[in-house]
Parts: structure tokens; sequence; C-alpha cells
């Protein structure tokens, strides 16, 4: 029997030499420290050499399949980063598409998470951190991590569960959850799955009849915080989604096709609701005096979402907001290279501690959630990171991607020697010039 580690089946002779069998296991490069350790406990209880070898095949398949490049087990990631090409799998081209494209050419969608790399962390040592509580507390809800799900519109294109499996999932993990306007799944429906409140984010339309129908319709359902997203004028130019478009013949009618009939038809949010009037979900020619009308008829939190000056910032304030999001739309509002990560203290300087403010785009390590919070956020929302997660595996796939960034933030957190998130301030991070 050799010991040299490969992906075969160990043979007899390594089977019934005690020491050599579990050299090759923990050589092996197909295998988890999981699959090693419940190995080898098979073989101490005394399990046959046949027994074992079977076992052996079961625990090295997936982690065979993830050797040749895609993962095909939550369990098999080791970042977020291993979602995308398994859910660019599991997806026809053009509803991959669809999640991935941003703007033109993408820069902004590119810029957004790679301006993170500008910003390294200040670590402290010699602190007690082996308790550490990253709850936050947003309009008297505290949630067990500032790690939430950012509205994303049709995930039914992703998956046949949709936004009932992500609110599963992040009722699980404790994340706030925003479901969209333009979701696959009722607001109702949400809130019964995820077995708690979430927050529901609004596109206007250009009847207010509806609009407030809307408004009235999620928080009734039980919504504590009507999420505006005011970063849209109209339709976009993406080259992706138009590449991924040319490369498939498939009806995207159902889920996400642009036009406003494709939009609303199967949302269940326009449900018995007359839309005859309606032409527009944005480019609706919204102002500040809409957000006035709206601030009138929310009864709980309103939040903006898609603010990325301290001019509009200011604004806001003077309008009654509640919050804020700072977000340019996962890089698929406009191509304007300015990444949100950079955005966020301009913002968080003109609200002066006065309403929170979170923020979006781009993050997907533990390491940029606390930069996030350091530079001024009280809490960061993802977006396709949790749809990559949901398109390759549903709601384990949703859970994976949450439980991986809680892991590396809580690492993270833990090296800057916080114990709490208020302990986790400007002086944990340098921004390189
Ligand atoms: C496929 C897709 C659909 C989206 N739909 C909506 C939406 O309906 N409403 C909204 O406010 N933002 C929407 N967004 C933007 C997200 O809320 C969020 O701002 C963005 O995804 C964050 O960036 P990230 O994907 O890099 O994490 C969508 C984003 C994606 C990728
Ligand atoms: C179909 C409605 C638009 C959803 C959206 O906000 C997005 O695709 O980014």
């Amino acid at each position: 029997m050799t010991t040299a580690p490969d992906a075969r089946t160990p043979s007899d002779a390594a089977l019934t030499d005690r020491r050599n069998f579990i050299r090759f296991l923990a050589a092996s490069p197909v295998l988890t420290p999981s699959a090693v350790s419940a190995l080898v406990g098979a073989l101490s209880a005394g399990a046959s050499s046949g027994a074992l070898a079977q076992s052996y095949d079961v625990l090295r398949a997936p982690q065979q399949k993830a050797v040749d490049g895609v993962i095909t087990a939550p369990e098999q990631a080791l970042n977020v980063f291993d979602f995308e090409p398994a859910a660019k799998k599991a997806l026809p081209p053009a509803h991959y598409g669809y999640l991935a494209s941003g703007v033109d050419g993408d820069e902004t969608l590119r810029l957004n998470h790679e301006a993170y790399d500008d910003i390294a962390i200040r670590v402290r040592r010699l602190i007690d951190v082996r308790k550490i509580d990253t709850s936050v507390t947003l309009f008297g809800e505290t949630f067990s991590t500032p790690i939430m799900l950012a509205p994303v519109s049709s995930q039914g294109a992703f998956h046949a569960e949709a936004e009932a499996a992500v609110a599963r999932a992040a009722k699980v993990k404790g994340n706030n959850f925003i479901l969209s306007t333009v979701g696959s799944t009722s607001i109702e429906d949400v809130i019964a799955e995820r077995g708690g409140p979430c927050w529901y984010m609004l596109y206007p339309t250009d009847d207010w009849s509806v609009t407030e129908a809307l408004v009235k319709r999620a928080e009734a359902a039980g919504a504590p915080a009507i999420v505006l997203t005011v970063d849209r004028q109209g339709g976009r130019n993406t080259e992706t989604l138009f590449r991924f478009r040319r490369d498939d013949t498939r009806d995207c009618k159902g889920c996400h096709a642009g036009g406003f009939a494709n939009e609303v038809s199967r949302k269940p949010m326009f449900d018995d609701l007359d839309v005859s009037k309606v032409t527009n979900l944005y480019g609706t020619g919204m102002t500040w005096e809409f957000v006035d009308r709206l601030r009138k008829i929310v009864k709980g939190k309103l939040v903006l979402k898609g603010i990325v000056t301290r001019e509009d910032a200011e604004i806001a304030l003077k309008h009654g907001v509640d919050a804020i999001i700072v977000s340019n739309h996962g890089g698929r509002a406009e191509e304007s290279l300015e990444p949100t990560i950079r955005a966020l203290p301009e913002v968080v300087a003109a609200v002066d501690g006065k309403i929170p403010v979170l923020i979006d785009g781009g993050i997907r390590r533990g390491t940029d959630v606390l930069k996030a919070l350091a530079l001024g956020a009280t809490a960061i929302c993802i977006g396709r990171p949790y749809c990559w997660g949901l398109a390759a595996f549903g709601e384990p796939g949703v859970a994976a991607v949450l439980a991986i960034l809680q892991r590396e933030f809580e690492t993270i957190m833990k090296q800057v020697g916080a114990t709490r998130i208020a302990e986790i301030t400007k002086d944990s991070v340098m921004v390189r010039a």
C-alpha cells in the first residue's frame, strides 16, 4: 500500500493496517477533516474493510467533484465566492445574466467590492474576546447580526422556493430580510416562513392608489419599515445581461423580463390590484415631494435606499426619513465608478448620528462587514451572494452563505479586539491614500 494521497479507494492492505489507513486518509486531498474523523471512528469501532471502502467512496464523492472546480454541496464552500460558479452552473444563462449584471461594462459593480482592498484593518492584541456579541438593534428590534439581506427581485428565477427559502434561512441565522416589491413571494408568505417581520422595499409605481395599497398591505402584514428605492431612473444598459440573454432562448416573462407588464406579471404583491393606470415602477419622476407624501401614510419607519452623497443625506434628514441605505443598487443603477464604501463616510458625516446608515454593494467577506461598520454603518446588506447560495442549493445554500460570512466576521471582530459591535470604531481601520 502506498501512502501517497490520491483519490482512489484504499487497497485492502491499507484497510488492514490501521496506521497506514489513517495516514492515507489524513493526506487525502478529497476528504474534509470531518470525513476523515468519521472514517477513523469507523475503523476504531472495528468496521469491516468492505464497509470502510464503501464509506470512503460516499464521503469523498462530493469533495471529489469540488476538486473539479465547482462545489456540489454547500458544506464544501470555503467562502461565499465558491457559490457563484455553482449558481452559474445551476441556472439558465439568462437568469444567471440577470443576477450577475451591473450597468454598461460592470465597472461600478467590480469596484464596489475591490474598494474594500483600499482599507486596512488595525488589529489589537491582548484583549479577552472569547465571548463576543454581534447583535444590533434597529428601530427597536434586536438582530443577532448586522448582516442583512438586501431586496432582490424575482427570486423565482433562481430557485423554485424563491424568497420562502431565503426567509427560512434568515430566520435560522437571525438575519433581517428586506422583501422586494417585485419579489416572487408575497409579504404574508415571507413573514410566515420567517416567523417574524421583514422590511418591505417599495418601487412606488406612477399610480398613487397602487402605491398606497402596496404600503398598506405590507404594513398590515407586519412590516415595521418601508424601504423606498430611489436610485433607478428606468431601463439600464448592461452588457452582461444582454450577452447572457442572447445565448438563451428561455422565456423569462414569469420572473424578470423587463417592461412593467412583465415585472408585475405573476408578482404576488400586485394580485388583486388594478394596475391598468400604472406605466412604470421607476422612472416615475419621483421627487422629494413624493417622499413627503409617502412619509404621511407610512405608519412605521421610512428608509431611503440608494442615497450616496452628503447633499441628499442632508435633504433626507429634513424630510423625516428614519434611515438611509447607501447603495448604488449593486452597480446596477449607473456606471458612476463610485463604490459605496467610498460614499459611506460623507453620508455618515452628513447624518451625524441622527439616523442609522446602512450600506450594501460588494460585501463578500467578514472583513468587508467590519470595514463598513468601522466607517460608520449600523448594519450592512448583501444581495448577490445569498442568491448564489439560493440558486445553487436552495435554503441550505443561503444558510451556508450567511454562516460563512458570520464566521468570517466574528473572526475579524475578535482580531480587532471588539467584544460588541459598538467597539468597532473608526480606529479599527485605516483607509489607504
Ligand atoms: C438580481 C438583482 C435584483 C435586484 N432587485 C432589487 C429590487 O427589486 N429592489 C432594490 O431596491 N434593489 C434590488 N437590487 C439591488 C440590491 O438590493 C442591492 O442593492 C445589491 O444587490 C447589493 O449589492 P451586492 O449584490 O454586490 O451585494 C437587486 C440586485 C440584484 C443583483
Ligand atoms: C424587475 C424590476 C427591477 C428589479 C431590480 O431592481 C433590479 O433588477 O435591479
